[in-house]
Protein backbone atom coordinates (compact mmCIF):
# COMPACT_ATOMS: atom_id res chain seq x y z
CA UNK A 1 0.00 0.00 0.00
CA UNK A 2 1.61 3.77 -0.70
CA UNK A 3 0.07 6.74 0.45
CA UNK A 4 0.83 9.95 -0.73
CA UNK A 5 0.90 12.49 2.60
CA UNK A 6 1.93 16.16 2.25
CA UNK A 7 5.85 16.85 3.09
CA UNK A 8 4.75 19.49 5.61
CA UNK A 9 3.31 16.67 8.00
CA UNK A 10 5.48 15.49 10.85
CA UNK A 11 5.45 11.99 11.58
CA UNK A 12 5.21 10.24 14.17
CA UNK A 13 6.91 7.02 13.31
CA UNK A 14 10.21 7.07 15.32
CA UNK A 15 9.44 3.86 17.78
CA UNK A 16 10.91 0.74 17.17
CA UNK A 17 12.37 -1.55 19.36
CA UNK A 18 14.19 -5.22 18.26
CA UNK A 19 11.61 -7.17 20.58
CA UNK A 20 8.53 -5.26 18.49
CA UNK A 21 7.42 -6.82 15.46
CA UNK A 22 6.69 -3.52 13.51
CA UNK A 23 9.54 -1.28 12.04
CA UNK A 24 9.27 1.88 11.25
CA UNK A 25 11.16 4.48 9.45
CA UNK A 26 11.62 7.86 7.63
CA UNK A 27 13.94 8.11 4.83
CA UNK A 28 14.84 11.07 3.32
CA UNK A 29 16.05 11.25 -0.30
CA UNK A 30 18.69 14.30 -1.10
CA UNK A 31 20.98 15.18 -4.01
CA UNK A 32 20.57 18.17 -7.37
CA UNK A 33 18.02 17.83 -9.77
CA UNK A 34 17.52 14.90 -12.81
CA UNK A 35 19.76 12.87 -10.64
CA UNK A 36 16.57 9.82 -10.22
CA UNK A 37 15.15 10.68 -6.73
CA UNK A 38 12.00 10.12 -7.89
CA UNK A 39 12.93 7.48 -9.97
CA UNK A 40 14.05 5.56 -7.39
CA UNK A 41 11.87 6.11 -5.09
CA UNK A 42 9.28 5.14 -7.75
CA UNK A 43 10.90 1.82 -8.83
CA UNK A 44 11.14 0.99 -4.95
CA UNK A 45 7.27 1.69 -4.53
CA UNK A 46 6.23 -0.20 -7.64
CA UNK A 47 8.53 -1.56 -9.16
CA UNK A 48 8.57 0.23 -12.26
CA UNK A 49 10.40 2.84 -14.07
CA UNK A 50 7.75 5.25 -15.83
CA UNK A 51 10.62 7.78 -17.49
CA UNK A 52 8.86 11.10 -16.20
CA UNK A 53 7.88 12.19 -12.99
CA UNK A 54 7.41 16.06 -12.75
CA UNK A 55 8.89 18.47 -9.95
CA UNK A 56 6.70 17.13 -7.30
CA UNK A 57 8.13 16.89 -3.77
CA UNK A 58 6.31 13.89 -1.99
CA UNK A 59 6.45 11.97 1.29
CA UNK A 60 5.32 8.49 0.18
CA UNK A 61 4.10 5.66 3.14
CA UNK A 62 4.83 2.30 2.39
CA UNK A 63 4.04 -0.95 4.31
CA UNK A 64 5.69 -3.96 3.40
CA UNK A 65 6.71 -7.05 5.02
CA UNK A 66 10.39 -8.27 4.95
CA UNK A 67 11.28 -11.64 6.89
CA UNK A 68 8.14 -11.91 8.48
CA UNK A 69 8.07 -8.64 9.46
CA UNK A 70 5.68 -5.40 9.18
CA UNK A 71 7.93 -2.25 7.56
CA UNK A 72 5.76 1.03 7.69
CA UNK A 73 8.04 2.95 5.39
CA UNK A 74 7.89 7.28 4.97
CA UNK A 75 10.14 7.89 2.25
CA UNK A 76 10.36 11.88 1.34
CA UNK A 77 11.38 12.67 -2.14
CA UNK A 78 12.90 15.82 -1.95
CA UNK A 79 12.77 18.67 -4.33
CA UNK A 80 16.85 20.17 -4.67
CA UNK A 81 16.35 24.01 -4.17
CA UNK A 82 17.50 25.54 -7.16
CA UNK A 83 17.78 29.22 -6.06
CA UNK A 84 19.48 28.78 -3.21
CA UNK A 85 23.40 28.29 -1.85
CA UNK A 86 24.51 24.78 -1.29
CA UNK A 87 24.29 25.51 2.54
CA UNK A 88 20.57 25.95 2.98
CA UNK A 89 19.93 23.01 0.54
CA UNK A 90 19.07 20.98 3.29
CA UNK A 91 16.58 22.09 5.85
CA UNK A 92 16.68 21.26 9.76
CA UNK A 93 13.58 20.03 9.56
CA UNK A 94 14.27 17.32 7.10
CA UNK A 95 17.15 16.45 9.31
CA UNK A 96 14.81 16.37 12.04
CA UNK A 97 12.30 14.01 10.54
CA UNK A 98 14.54 11.56 8.93
CA UNK A 99 15.93 8.16 10.51
CA UNK A 100 18.01 7.60 7.62
CA UNK A 101 19.67 9.76 4.21
CA UNK A 102 19.89 8.83 0.62
CA UNK A 103 22.17 10.84 -1.22
CA UNK A 104 21.55 10.11 -5.26
CA UNK A 105 24.07 11.79 -7.85
CA UNK A 106 24.09 10.66 -11.51
CA UNK A 107 27.39 8.68 -12.68
CA UNK A 108 27.31 11.23 -15.85
CA UNK A 109 27.08 14.30 -13.90
CA UNK A 110 29.72 15.73 -11.75
CA UNK A 111 28.31 18.44 -10.59
CA UNK A 112 25.58 16.00 -8.63
CA UNK A 113 28.57 14.25 -6.88
CA UNK A 114 29.90 17.44 -5.69
CA UNK A 115 26.05 18.56 -4.32
CA UNK A 116 26.81 14.79 -2.31
CA UNK A 117 29.72 15.71 -1.42
CA UNK A 118 28.73 18.98 0.25
CA UNK A 119 25.14 17.61 1.53
CA UNK A 120 27.34 14.97 3.30
CA UNK A 121 29.34 17.56 5.17
CA UNK A 122 26.34 19.74 5.82
CA UNK A 123 24.76 16.66 7.55
CA UNK A 124 28.04 15.37 9.23
CA UNK A 125 28.30 19.38 10.36
CA UNK A 126 24.74 19.55 12.32
CA UNK A 127 25.79 18.24 15.67
CA UNK A 128 22.70 18.90 16.73
CA UNK A 129 20.28 16.19 15.55
CA UNK A 130 22.33 13.79 12.70
CA UNK A 131 26.31 13.95 12.89
CA UNK A 132 25.76 10.20 13.29
CA UNK A 133 22.87 9.44 10.88
CA UNK A 134 22.86 6.71 8.70
CA UNK A 135 23.66 7.53 5.22
CA UNK A 136 24.02 6.04 1.97
CA UNK A 137 24.97 7.27 -1.07
CA UNK A 138 23.64 6.49 -4.49
CA UNK A 139 25.49 7.23 -7.86
CA UNK A 140 22.27 6.33 -10.02
CA UNK A 141 22.05 5.93 -13.76
CA UNK A 142 24.44 3.16 -14.44
CA UNK A 143 23.00 2.16 -17.88
CA UNK A 144 24.71 5.00 -19.64
CA UNK A 145 28.20 3.72 -18.74
CA UNK A 146 28.85 5.28 -22.39
CA UNK A 147 28.60 9.32 -20.55
CA UNK A 148 30.17 8.44 -16.77
CA UNK A 149 31.70 11.22 -15.37
CA UNK A 150 32.66 10.00 -12.14
CA UNK A 151 34.60 6.97 -11.49
CA UNK A 152 32.79 4.34 -9.63
CA UNK A 153 36.03 4.17 -7.46
CA UNK A 154 35.91 7.84 -6.78
CA UNK A 155 32.12 7.59 -5.37
CA UNK A 156 33.52 4.01 -3.54
CA UNK A 157 36.40 6.26 -1.63
CA UNK A 158 34.61 9.26 -0.75
CA UNK A 159 31.36 7.43 0.95
CA UNK A 160 34.15 4.99 2.81
CA UNK A 161 36.03 9.06 3.64
CA UNK A 162 32.62 10.19 5.11
CA UNK A 163 31.58 6.62 6.93
CA UNK A 164 28.68 6.20 4.46
CA UNK A 165 27.49 3.28 2.39
CA UNK A 166 27.70 3.16 -0.94
CA UNK A 167 25.78 1.73 -4.63
CA UNK A 168 25.69 1.97 -8.23
CA UNK A 169 22.59 1.47 -9.80
CA UNK A 170 20.40 1.86 -12.55
CA UNK A 171 16.61 2.92 -11.73
CA UNK A 172 16.23 2.50 -15.15
CA UNK A 173 17.45 -0.82 -15.47
CA UNK A 174 16.64 -2.84 -11.92
CA UNK A 175 14.39 -2.96 -9.38
CA UNK A 176 16.91 -5.28 -7.54
CA UNK A 177 19.54 -2.86 -7.26
CA UNK A 178 17.38 -0.11 -5.86
CA UNK A 179 15.76 -2.61 -3.67
CA UNK A 180 19.09 -3.75 -1.91
CA UNK A 181 19.69 -0.01 -1.64
CA UNK A 182 16.48 0.94 0.61
CA UNK A 183 17.26 -2.86 2.37
CA UNK A 184 20.47 -1.43 3.08
CA UNK A 185 19.41 1.92 4.37
CA UNK A 186 17.03 0.39 6.78
CA UNK A 187 19.29 -2.38 7.77
CA UNK A 188 21.63 0.97 9.25
CA UNK A 189 19.01 2.13 10.70
CA UNK A 190 18.21 -0.72 12.76
CA UNK A 191 21.84 -0.91 13.66
CA UNK A 192 21.73 2.63 14.39
CA UNK A 193 19.02 2.54 16.58
CA UNK A 194 20.60 -0.90 18.83
CA UNK A 195 23.44 1.45 18.69
CA UNK A 196 21.67 4.00 20.63
CA UNK A 197 19.84 2.04 22.94
CA UNK A 198 22.40 0.28 23.94
CA UNK A 199 24.18 3.93 24.60
CA UNK A 200 21.15 4.65 26.99
CA UNK A 201 21.76 1.11 29.01
CA UNK A 202 24.94 2.03 29.26
CA UNK A 203 24.32 5.27 30.38
CA UNK A 204 21.52 4.37 32.71
CA UNK A 205 24.07 1.83 34.46
CA UNK A 206 26.71 5.07 34.93
CA UNK A 207 23.96 6.70 36.51
CA UNK A 208 22.76 4.02 38.85
CA UNK A 209 25.99 2.96 39.88
CA UNK A 210 27.24 6.78 40.39
CA UNK A 211 23.85 7.17 42.43
CA UNK A 212 24.73 4.43 45.14
CA UNK A 213 28.42 5.44 45.32
CA UNK A 214 27.44 8.99 45.94
CA UNK A 215 25.34 8.31 48.54
CA UNK A 216 28.00 5.69 50.26
CA UNK A 217 30.56 8.82 50.00
CA UNK A 218 28.25 11.24 51.54
N1 LIG B 1 19.05 6.48 -18.21
C1 LIG B 1 18.54 6.69 -16.98
N2 LIG B 1 17.71 7.72 -16.78
C2 LIG B 1 17.22 7.87 -15.52
C3 LIG B 1 17.53 7.01 -14.45
N3 LIG B 1 16.89 7.44 -13.35
C4 LIG B 1 16.21 8.54 -13.71
N4 LIG B 1 16.39 8.81 -15.02
C5 LIG B 1 15.84 9.91 -15.80
O1 LIG B 1 16.38 11.12 -15.29
C6 LIG B 1 15.40 12.16 -15.30
C7 LIG B 1 15.21 12.72 -13.92
O2 LIG B 1 14.67 11.72 -13.08
P1 LIG B 1 13.91 12.11 -11.72
O3 LIG B 1 13.63 10.86 -11.01
O4 LIG B 1 12.77 13.03 -12.02
O5 LIG B 1 15.06 12.94 -11.00
P2 LIG B 1 14.95 13.78 -9.64
O6 LIG B 1 16.27 13.69 -8.98
O7 LIG B 1 13.77 13.34 -8.84
O8 LIG B 1 14.74 15.21 -10.23
P3 LIG B 1 14.08 16.51 -9.49
O9 LIG B 1 12.61 16.21 -9.33
O10 LIG B 1 14.36 17.61 -10.46
O11 LIG B 1 14.78 16.71 -8.19
C8 LIG B 1 14.12 11.52 -15.88
O12 LIG B 1 14.05 11.80 -17.26
C9 LIG B 1 14.32 10.02 -15.66
O13 LIG B 1 13.67 9.25 -16.63
C10 LIG B 1 18.41 5.92 -14.72
O14 LIG B 1 18.76 5.09 -13.86
N5 LIG B 1 18.88 5.80 -16.00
Amino acid sequence: MIVLVKPSSQSSIKAMDGNQQKVEANILLLGAENVGKSALTVRFLTRRFIGEYGDIESIYSHIDKTDGREISLNIWDSLYPQSCESTESISDRQLHWADGVILVYSICDRSSFQVVQQQVQLIRQNRKMSSSIPIIIVGNKRDLLHQRAVPSEEGQLFARSADCGFFETSAAETYHGVLLVFHEILDLIKESRALKRGMIGIKGIVKSVSAVFGKKRE
